[in-house]
């Protein structure tokens, strides 16, 4: 049984700070063991998210995309396994916070975080595995043109997710697009975000 710990009260994390929705409203959360209301949630409109698309835009392109979009992959690969280490550190407070959030048992929450941590690390060694794999030639016919094959990040992705693993579906995109080099828009389900405000 999860233990009762405390629901965090978030806003939206919008260019690095916590921003209250343009149109101020809220969602409750319930939990779906006992059907009480414990907390509430940002409830985000097209205004929160062109508010997010402009930040991440500008994310991706500061200092000419250096800071982020165009560093090596060993440089983001860095963060990935930071955060896998966090997760690993925190892992007992998520497992609790999932269980509260969509009702599955605490002992899957577990097993559920620490997949979580091995996604990161999983998307860290492909990161690092990109670096390699820049510039690889391609041998074309006549030998006045050269051609190689460049890998860079498609830009700002938006990230979608549903209920029934949060931490873990949210981990699945937001892993991978930022071993890519991308800048995440991620939007969980409105039924259980609690974990992700809590950690991302
Ligand atoms: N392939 C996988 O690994 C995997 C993993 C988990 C869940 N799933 C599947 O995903 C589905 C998720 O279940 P659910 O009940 O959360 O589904 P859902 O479609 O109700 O919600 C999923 C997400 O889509 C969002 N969404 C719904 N309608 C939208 C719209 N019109 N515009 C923008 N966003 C919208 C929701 O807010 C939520 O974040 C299930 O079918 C489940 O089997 C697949
Ligand atoms: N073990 C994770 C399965 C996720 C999707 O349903």
């Amino acid at each position: 049984m999860a233990m009762a710990i405390p629901i965090p009260s978030r806003q939206l994390f919008i260019n690095g700070e916590w921003r209250e929705p343009v149109l101020k409203k809220r969602i409750p959360i319930v939990n779906p063991t006992t059907e009480e209301i414990v907390g509430d949630i940002p409830a985000a409109t097209a205004e929160d998210v062109e508010l997010a698309v402009d930040a991440a835009r500008q994310a991706l392109s500061r200092n000419k995309g250096k800071d982020w979009s165009s560093a090596s992959g060993a440089f983001r690969a860095k963060y990935l396994r930071a955060i896998a280490a966090k997760i690993t550190e925190r892992k007992s407070e998520l497992a609790n916070l999932e269980t509260i959030d969509c009702g599955k048992p605490l002992e899957e929450a577990v097993w559920d975080i620490d997949d979580v941590a091995g996604c990161f690390e999983y998307y860290a060694d492909l990161a690092e595995g990109l670096d390699a794999k820049q510039k690889a030639p391609v041998s074309l016919p006549m030998e006045n043109f050269k051609s190689y094959v460049l890998k860079e990040p498609i830009g700002v992705v938006g990230l979608i997710t549903p209920w029934n693993y949060p931490l873990l579906m949210a981990t699945w995109k937001v892993a991978p697009a930022l071993a890519a080099g991308c800048a995440a828009i991620l939007k969980p389900s409105e039924l259980a975000s609690v974990y992700v405000l809590k950690f991302y």
